[in-house]
């Protein structure tokens, strides 16, 4: 091919050979200083060509327009994969080369037309990659795509590395009584976290499962009209009742599960607990937690 008359004697930098190849396919161009023209040609060779060019390379994406516009990105110039192929680098050998070869890489080496890509893997021979940048307003891929590499997205929050903790949070200290943070302070009418261990299988993810999956009833098949009184029968660790928000549930299976521990919930077993529950925790959705273990509904004598 006509490419093979423009290469140095032994050179074989796949840079260079794919250049020069695109100048070999239209010999009128071949002093064309126009790098735009140039790489045009590139991208016009014949397929057989190219995958010529390409092979060993680890991008065989045909699609990939930066790949065919400009100089090959991958394997990067300081791969291992480049390095192990043991082409001569193209600053080694450029005084042995044709001086017009030379003259002209050097030219699209100084001023390659506008691509980014080329510019991103000769900057990666020199320096180490550039530390992960902001995507502010949305547009944080761009810089990454120009470069042909990938990034890991990363929120516009307008300071701070990507995937930092962000700076407001570092001047946090644990809530009290969360994960032992024994030095953690409590504020003026903040009350401590009674939160105790639980046994291992009574995570609230087993619990999730159990009553999600179990009849907790106590035998209950038809919710019934609970009294008071009736209500008081079912005060026992092995047999507990309460009554949240008007309604009546069996507590019993729950009690090894309660984050607040078992004690905390058998205090309302057998009455009404909805005071209680409501002072403790307001936020926690009762219903939801044990829907599946609901008796019946509070009534009056
Ligand atoms: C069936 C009724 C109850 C259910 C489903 C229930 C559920 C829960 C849940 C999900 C938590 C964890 C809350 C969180 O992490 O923010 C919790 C914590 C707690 N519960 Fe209950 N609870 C019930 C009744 C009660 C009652 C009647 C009392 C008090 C007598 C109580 C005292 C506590 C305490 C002290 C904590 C620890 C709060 C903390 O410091 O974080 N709970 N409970």
């Amino acid at each position: 091919m006509a490419s093979a008359s423009l290469l140095a004697p032994g050179r074989h930098d796949p840079l260079s050979t794919i250049t020069l190849d695109g100048i070999s396919i239209s010999a009128t161009d071949s002093g064309d200083s126009d790098a735009d023209d140039s790489f045009h040609d590139a991208e016009d060779a014949p397929r057989s060509t190219k995958e010529q060019q390409r092979a060993g390379q680890v991008d065989n994406d045909d699609d990939d327009d930066d790949d065919d516009d400009a100089p090959p990105a991958f394997p990067s110039l300081n791969s291992a994969q480049r390095q192990s192929g043991a082409p001569p680098s193209s600053s080694s050998s450029s005084s042995s080369k044709p001086s017009s070869a030379a003259a002209f890489l050097q030219s699209i080496k100084a001023a390659p037309p506008s691509s980014a890509a080329y510019k991103a893997s000769k900057d990666a021979a020199l320096m180490p990659p550039p530390p992960p940048t902001l995507g502010g307003g949305g547009g944080g891929g761009g810089a990454a795509a120009a470069a042909g590499g990938l990034r890991v997205p990363t929120r516009g929050n307008g300071s701070g590395g990507g995937l930092a903790v962000p700076p407001s949070t570092s001047a946090l200290s644990a809530p009290p009584g969360v994960g032992g943070a024994s030095g953690a302070t409590l504020n003026k009418g903040e009350k401590k976290r009674k939160k105790v261990a639980l046994a291992p299988g009574c995570s609230p993810l087993d619990w999730a499962r159990l009553k999600n999956s179990t009849d907790l009833r106590g035998g209950i098949t038809q919710l019934m009209r609970v009294t008071p009184s009736e209500l008081k029968k079912h005060n026992t660790r092995t047999d507990a009742w309460s009554a949240f928000y008007g309604k009546v549930y069996n507590i019993t299976p729950y009690l090894r599960f309660h984050p607040g521990g078992e004690d905390d919930l058998l205090r309302v077993a057998g009455r009404d607990g909805t005071r209680l529950f409501a002072l403790t925790h307001s936020w926690v959705n009762i219903d939801a937690m044990i829907d599946t273990a609901m008796v019946g509904v509070l009534v009056s004598e």
